[in-house]
């Protein structure tokens, strides 16, 4: 039986202190506001935007939506960052991923302020982390909320052997630079692995993100591995699920994220609490 990590219950945690720093600040006239720029409908960036828009709200942070079709034009969106970026009331940008072909992300991207890019994509902020500079600077919330869970549980981090299944800009890569910061020994993997199994069998950590529902089972796991499950897939039936099959894995390992509960609640939180920073490090540095 693997211990059940409860991202819901460490979110919850987190959030209470996020709230108690949004009032601070908002005794001092100051409301943190984040802005979500949503192109198209990909099933997964709804639910993200649904969840922190009602959590923002709760919070008494100012959430905003921009919500777009997906043949919006490039210069609209672009219009777009750069009001968002001049507004003294916004904080945080988020561009949801994934972006219809016709978009160029990387031009998307870089056109947000990095110090407003709560998603820690620009390249001075993948940068920093890469180059594990000491300072102020934003980092991926999934990857962020993931760190978080981690060290909550108390999972070593200086010599594991981990594996990420999966290299996007948004989870694998800024991963792969926290833990390389902390010490871990950190393989990545993607579609062009040869023989997955054989690395993920070694991993004393093991964290999937490929949006292939049930993509990882049991003979890929090594007995007693902390398996990090980032998926947010839906099973025929409608039912959301993982890129993990948790039925048949959690009896080998030694703790678990479950889908739903999992690594989807750190992500809002940690949106929540790096909102916060951004909008005290806007102001005092
Ligand atoms: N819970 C949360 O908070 C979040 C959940 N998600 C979810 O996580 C999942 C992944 O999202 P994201 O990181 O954006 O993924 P992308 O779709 O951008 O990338 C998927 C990655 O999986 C790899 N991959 C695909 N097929 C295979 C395969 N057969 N073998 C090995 N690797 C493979 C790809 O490899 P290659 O690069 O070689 O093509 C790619 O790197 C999705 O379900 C998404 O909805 C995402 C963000 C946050
Ligand atoms: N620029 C950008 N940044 C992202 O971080 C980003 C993105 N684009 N595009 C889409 C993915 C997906 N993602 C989710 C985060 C939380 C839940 C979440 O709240 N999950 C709950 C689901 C609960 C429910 O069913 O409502 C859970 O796992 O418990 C889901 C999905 C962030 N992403």
């Amino acid at each position: 039986m693997a211990i059940l990590i409860d991202g819901k219950q460490l979110a919850q945690k987190v959030n209470a202190q996020t709230q108690q720093r949004a009032a601070e600040l908002q005794d001092q006239g100051i409301t943190p506001g984040i802005a979500v720029i949503l192109v198209g409908d990909d099933p997964a960036s709804q639910i993200y935007t649904r969840n922190k828009h009602r959590l923002a709200v709760q919070m008494g942070l100012k959430s905003d939506l921009y919500r777009f079709p997906t043949d919006v034009k490039q210069a609209t969106v672009l219009g777009t960052i750069k009001e968002l970026n001049a507004d003294d009331d916004i904080d945080a940008i988020i561009v949801q991923e994934p972006l219809p072909d016709h978009l160029d992300a990387v031009t998307i991207t870089n056109a947000i302020r990095p110090d407003k890019d709560v998603d820690g994509l620009h390249p001075s902020n993948l940068g920093k982390l890469f180059a594990n500079q000491p300072g102020h600077y934003p980092v991926a919330c999934t990857p962020r909320g993931i760190m978080r869970i981690l060290a909550h549980y108390e999972v070593p981090l200086a010599g594991a052997n981990v594996v990420i299944v999966g290299r996007s800009i948004l989870v694998g890569k800024p991963l792969l630079a926290l833990l390389n910061n902390a010490n871990a020994t950190v393989t990545m993997a993607g579609r062009h692995t040869q023989d997955l199994h054989q690395l993920t069998e070694q991993a004393d950590i093991l964290i999937v993100a490929t949006g292939i529902a049930h993509f990882i089972g049991a003979d890929a796991v090594k007995k007693g591995a902390v398996v990090i499950d980032v998926g947010m897939d839906r099973l025929p039936s409608g039912k959301l699920t993982g890129d993990v099959d948790f039925d048949a894995v959690e009896p080998l390992a030694k703790m678990i994220t479950p889908v739903p509960g999992g690594v989807g609640p750190m992500t809002i939180a940690s949106l929540m609490e790096q909102t916060v920073d951004l909008a005290e490090w806007r102001r005092n540095g």
